[in-house]
């Protein structure tokens, strides 16, 4: 009886009458009989695909299933005992995961809700996951809104779950084989589902974004931290690189977000992140919407990246200067090839890049079994040669600061070492090799090979360095909050990596309890003041600045002590683009 009417409202609906149902039941109705030459009464049996196609729709949807994975199981246990069934479907509308209790096993298997069963709309006619991949929107399909009478006395309520890109991914559909008669009975499980669906666009999100910025944002600042509503994925630069649904319905013209930069959509950029951070008070992180409206902002920042790092062929003393910048891995490789000759080197570099560290690092790697550590400023042709007077077997000897050598000792040095040819001169210099003014013969016996340390602003691993100076040198629980962090590495660093150690013993001195917070940092040398180095040393390109940044323009900005509008001049001016 009750199937004979339902088939008699489809054949009104059809003929354009309004029977009360919503329109995207009949607009689905209308394209079963129109479109798929579906019939109501006839009792498909449910569409189940082949072992073998399930093990490929469930390989393309790996990574939606494994994102999704703990959401379903919380969801699941909350309406556990209610008799629902949850389907993860991929956006083809087949099954691709399950939970349901084992008691109905089979009832469910012959509703076709199981594993590896069709829900596509042209196959299963009207029901959740159809409809809801066709209008890429929550519905719900209750009880003889179903097409097929085989299903009416289901009631399934699906929602969509799209991918950072915005593309539909997949479907969760919560199901009940028998419900109550009013549709409203299943308001609850339409919340359920879209919050699920919510977050497991979130969790894809994050998992995809650790080296990027990600924006989470929410209406209210005490669901901001635990259950935001929207996040936004954003690169150095604060150009959108993917987003949640519900982000997409925060923009005015939401299908443009891709690709634009942050402060084109909301009332805040890319410089503005290290401020949305964890450490600052939740009502404190407000950004202004377009149309007037606030929202709440929590800014995750990206995870320091990842450098390979090359294995040094020993290891040892070289191989602990760097955390990989890349620069480095170069500079230490070339060290190491030298280390065991005895070619007298010559170290370059701004003052306190590591100049000395990296010549006894030398030493330890080479065959020499003396060492010895001029200061060249003031040092005596008699001290000179006082201090080489025990000198048996191969001898390191390291000449700090080789410019600073008087004339006399200059000449002290080239007779020392024409005697004594067990001594490996390995000097530093702040100055580039042809400003340093030694008489030629001289230098050549002392120039080898040039090695020339980068500054600390154009390295990539001073993350590296900072957390393992905190290690080694603060007490053990003693970390830098996010903002600190955030403020350090735009720094421009003239006195190099002395400073920087100088700032966090500072800094750890001065912060009380274990997290080294702004207020705790002393403030960054005017990078105007830093005459010397900059009189003295080559001034690396823009792009070495903006590659030993990421490209995140802000940071760029801060490490050469200029505003960001000027390194966009600056950028643009060069014609210079982000690597892709
Ligand atoms: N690769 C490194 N990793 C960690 N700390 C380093 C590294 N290189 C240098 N340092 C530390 O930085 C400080 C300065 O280093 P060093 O004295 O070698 O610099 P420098 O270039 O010789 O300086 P200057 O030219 O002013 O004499 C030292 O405390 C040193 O331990």
């Amino acid at each position: 009886m009750k199937a004979a009417r339902h088939v008699e409202e489809i054949g009104r609906v059809l003929e354009g009458s309004q029977t009360g149902r919503d329109s995207f039941v009949s607009a689905s109705w209308r394209r079963c009989v129109e479109l798929y030459g579906m019939d109501p009464m006839r009792a498909d049996p449910a569409h189940i695909v082949t072992d073998a196609e399930l093990r490929d729709h469930r390989k393309q949807a790996e990574w939606m299933i494994a994102a999704a994975r703990s959401g379903l199981q919380s969801l699941f246990r909350q309406v556990a005992g209610q008799n629902y069934v949850l389907l993860l479907t991929d956006a083809k509308g087949v099954c691709v995961d399950f939970f349901g209790d084992d008691l109905f096993t089979e009832d469910l298997r012959s509703a076709g809700l199981y594993l590896g069963s069709n829900w596509s709309e042209d196959l299963a006619g009207t029901c959740g996951v159809g409809a809801c991949i066709v209008t890429q929107e929550p519905v719900t399909v209750h009880q003889d809104d179903h097409f097929g009478n085989a299903h009416i006395a289901l009631s399934c309520t699906a929602a969509p779950i799209f991918d950072s890109l915005g593309q539909l991914a997949a479907v969760l559909d919560i199901s009940l084989l028998r419900s109550p008669a009013p549709k409203t009975s299943q308001n609850l499980a339409m919340s359920l589902v879209t919050t699920a669906a919510r977050r497991v666009e979130m969790a894809n999100l994050m998992a995809e974004s650790p080296r990027d910025w990600v924006l989470r944002l929410s209406s209210s600042p005490e669901f901001l931290d635990v259950d935001p509503e929207a996040a936004v994925r954003l690169d150095g630069a604060g150009r959108v690189l993917g987003y949640t649904r519900a982000a997409r319905r925060l923009f005015p013209d939401g299908s443009t977000i891709l690709g634009h930069r942050i402060d084109e959509v909301l009332g805040v950029s890319v410089d503005d992140l290290p401020d949305l951070m964890r450490d600052r008070p939740t009502e404190e992180r407000i950004i202004e919407m377009p149309d007037g409206g606030a929202l709440f902002g929590h800014a995750i920042a990206p995870k320091a990246p990842r450098q390979p790092h090359q294995r040094m062929r020993q290891g040892g003393a070289l191989a602990g200067l760097t955390g990989g910048d890349p620069g480095m891995m170069r500079l230490l490789d070339q060290a190491e090839r030298l280390a065991p000759g005895a070619v007298p080197l010559l170290i370059t570099g701004e003052t306190g890049t590591g100049k000395t560290r990296l010549a006894r690092a030398i030493h330890m790697t080479s065959k020499a079994q003396g060492f010895l550590s001029l200061e060249c400023a003031g040092l005596s042709a008699q001290a000179l040669a006082e201090a080489c007077l025990d000198v048996a077997g191969p001898t390191t000897l390291v000449l700090r600061r080789i410019e600073d050598l008087s004339p006399e000792t200059a000449t002290a040095l080239s007779g020392l070492l024409d005697r004594r040819p067990q001594l490996r001169p390995l000097s530093t210099s702040c100055l580039e090799p042809a400003r340093i003014g030694l008489p030629r013969p001289l230098f050549h016996r002392l120039a080898g090979c040039v090695l020339t340390v980068p500054p600390l602003r154009l390295r990539r691993d001073l993350d590296w360095l900072m957390t393992r100076h905190l290690r080694r040198h603060a007490a053990d629980t003693i970390r830098l909050s996010p903002s600190a962090r955030a403020d350090l590495m735009g720094r421009s660093w003239p006195g190099n990596i002395r400073e920087l150690e100088q700032v966090l013993d500072v800094a750890a001195a001065l912060c009380v309890g274990p997290v080294i917070d702004l207020p705790d940092l002393p403030a960054a040398i005017d990078p105007g003041a830093d005459a010397a180095p900059a009189a003295t040393a080559p001034r690396e390109s823009l792009e070495q600045v903006l590659a030993a940044c990421d490209w995140n323009m802000a940071r760029a900005a801060r490490r050469l002590g200029v505003n960001r509008s000027t390194i966009l001049r600056r950028i643009r001016a060069a014609g210079l683009h982000p690597p892709a």
